[in-house]
């Protein structure tokens, strides 16, 4: 059985100060209600290293132990929510610090999607690969409307999608859809997103999106943590528990693909791409 974390006993609603901190990369508060803002603030595009998923899923444990009303998370970009990933940590990359990625990566999932009190995600421009993943793990999602896009496009990138979160996305929408997206790399726009169930709703704006996230947390205000907690483990433990035993070999499998010298080849082109879509604004 996975760790019953998710067993969650009581509320506490603290004042803001409290709970608000800044770290580095991310920053949170608490308004007074009780409910977490966690805004992920790594520019230009919140892109995923080392210390910024350690910082993320500290910061969850924070949330946690304090038991905030609930969580919202979002960007401080105007337009990325997250780039996923940070492509130049798999790039020729020190295999000491691939590993920290990837194994960081996982705790962050692990710890977000097995969160016992609600979360939300406003999600306030693109969101891919792991941009989505972080989405993928709240209860409710929200997107600003625009020429944003959301998805999974891991092979699009050169690496295949682990079976945890084949999973997670098989959650919330169709496994047809699902298969269809995640094989070739597709991305959704907003209004796409919406029509196959991705995101629950879409918003005008970043504060919309936050307002829209908060009233979503308020609807567990008169339900009891523990029934919500155990009934989210419930939901949830089929793709928790095999994650929890494959871990090690999902590592593995996870350096071997990366170093691959055609995926190397791959991210390197990626790399390429990006600068010159920078040089030609
Ligand atoms: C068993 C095997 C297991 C394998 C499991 C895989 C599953 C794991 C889960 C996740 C994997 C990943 O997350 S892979 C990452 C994939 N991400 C992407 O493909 C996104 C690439 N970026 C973009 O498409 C765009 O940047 C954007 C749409 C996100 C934003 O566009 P915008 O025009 O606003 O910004 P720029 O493109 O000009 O970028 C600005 C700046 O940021 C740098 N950048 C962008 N994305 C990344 C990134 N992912 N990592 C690192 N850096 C990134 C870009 O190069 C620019 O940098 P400079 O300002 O220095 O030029």
């Amino acid at each position: 059985m996975f760790p019953l974390r998710l067993l969650r006993t009581a509320r506490r609603v603290l004042p803001a100060k409290s709970l608000s901190t800044t770290g580095q990369l991310t920053d949170l508060t608490v308004d007074n209600e009780g409910i977490a803002t966690l805004t992920l603030q790594r520019a230009p595009v919140n892109s995923l290293n080392v210390e910024l998923l350690q910082e993320l899923t500290t910061v969850l444990g924070q949330v946690e132990k304090d038991k905030a009303k609930g969580l919202v998370l979002t960007s401080a970009s105007p337009s990325v929510f997250s780039a996923g990933l940070d492509i130049t940590e798999m790039y020729n990359p020190n295999v000491e610090r691939l590993t920290a990625l990837w194994t960081s990566l996982q705790d962050l999932w692990a710890t977000l999607y097995s969160a016992p009190y609600p979360t939300a995600v406003a999600i306030n421009g693109h969101a891919p690969a792991g941009g989505c993943m972080m989405a993928l793990c709240c209860e409710y999602r929200t997107m600003v409307s625009g020429r944003y896009t959301i998805g999974l496009n891991e092979t699009a990138v050169g690496i295949p999608v682990p079976e945890w979160l084949i999973g997670t996305m098989c959650k919330v929408i169709s496994q047809r859809e699902a298969e269809v997206a995640l094989n070739a790399g597709l991305m959704f726009t907003v209004e796409e997103a919406l029509k196959v169930g991705l995101i629950d709703e879409t918003a005008t704006d970043k504060a919309d999106a936050i307002e829209k996230s908060k009233k979503f947390i308020k609807r567990f205000d008169k339900i009891s943590p523990i029934a919500h907690s155990l009934t989210k483990q419930r939901f949830r433990s089929d793709v928790l528990q095999p994650f929890a035993k494959n871990r090690e070999a999902d590592l593995n499998q996870f350096k071997y693909v990366v170093l691959q010298p055609e995926v190397q080849e791959l991210l390197g082109q990626i790399i390429q791409k990006l600068k010159q879509k920078k040089a030609a604004k």
